[in-house]
């Protein structure tokens, strides 16, 4: 018997810890469905593994993370690349598709705490607390509702973060549930923050995997770790952004939630002092995911959403 000649699968993944655990996931996941065909991970460094000086938000977020392994696609050096899906931009470019998401985790934010703060909740840190984020949406509702923070840039990955927190740098630090969770590091979570605080990032907890249009059997293949539900909520939540975006990072966040099959998305958008916060709220069939999207982007714009986001659009160039 002659085996019909299969292709060796090959994934694109950054190189850092969380990139590698989450690709090593997706590979032992597709291996057990498809116990005769060979996936071979390979890994790359992209501009956001490197540029760790400049604070995320004046690089903006254009694929930071994700371009080298786009280019591996296009240039059929890989076939898939697995993602955080809130690294992912929401408009890919030509030849490249979302092709799966997965089973979300806990996509909350988690307070991190440097040890002398241990007896303290977000809501009792002291007035002049250093809390380190690079994340604008983060920065912005915290500042809202805990004024009295100070608030100071962090970049690096997850094990340089913990690091810098606990070497005394900053006093409690923000940083995804999920991360921390997949990292086996879930013990360091001292607090989820509640969605009434923080809203959070688009596709925040679930993993996106990439791949090109034009490869109906790369697709088929991923398409097994698809995850309907976490799916339809982060359509709904990409649509929402990919309508409000001006193509920087800003602080727009969301919460999305499916009972009994009705989808109900909120957003948010917030100028950087958190002064000023605007909020609603949509809902209707998960099968009309991506169109409750841009129905919540326009119900934010009439509150003036693209108000706030020019105005923070203009302040990233100039201080550039
Ligand atoms: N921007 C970095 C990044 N990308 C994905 C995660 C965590 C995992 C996830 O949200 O899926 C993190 C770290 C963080 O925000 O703390």
């Amino acid at each position: 018997m002659v085996a019909s000649p299969t292709r060796t699968i090959r994934i694109g993944s950054r190189k850092s810890q969380l990139a590698l655990v989450q690709t090593h996931w997706v590979q032992g996941e597709l291996q057990r469905h498809f116990p005769d065909r060979q996936f071979d991970v390979q890994t790359m460094n992209t501009q956001g593994d490197i540029i760790l000086d400049v604070a995320l938000a004046k690089i903006g977020d254009k694929g930071l993370f994700t371009k080298e392994l786009e280019v591996g696609m296009l240039n059929r050096e890989v076939d898939f690349a697995v993602h955080s899906l809130k690294d992912l931009p929401t408009n890919l470019p030509d030849g490249l598709m979302l092709g799966c998401v997965t089973e979300r985790e806990d996509p909350a934010d988690a307070l991190v705490v440097h040890e002398t703060f241990k007896t303290y909740q977000l809501d009792s840190l002291p007035p002049g607390t250093i809390v380190g984020t690079s994340s604008l949406r983060r920065l912005a509702q915290l500042r809202h509702h805990y004024p009295h923070l100070v608030f100071k840039d962090i970049r690096g990955n997850l094990n340089t973060r913990l690091a810098k927190l606990d070497g005394g740098d900053y006093d409690a630090i923000i940083l995804a549930v999920a991360g921390l969770q997949r990292l086996g590091m879930a013990d360091r979570i001292h607090q989820t923050i509640a969605a009434d605080i923080s809203l959070h990032a688009v596709g925040q907890g679930a993993l996106g995997i990439e791949c090109r249009t034009e490869d109906p059997e790369i697709l088929e293949v991923i398409k097994v770790l698809e995850h309907e539900p976490t799916a339809q909520r982060c359509h709904a939540e990409r649509a929402f952004l990919r309508e409000l975006e001006g193509g920087c990072q800003v602080p727009i966040g969301v919460n999305t939630e499916i009972s009994d099959n009705v989808l109900t998305l909120k957003g948010m958008v917030a100028s950087l002092d958190g002064q000023r916060l605007i909020k609603n709220s949509v809902s209707g069939s998960p099968v009309q995911a991506e169109q409750l999207g841009l129905e919540l982007a326009a119900k934010l714009r009439q509150q003036g959403a693209k108000e706030i986001l020019d105005e923070i659009i203009a302040t990233l160039d100039r201080d550039a």
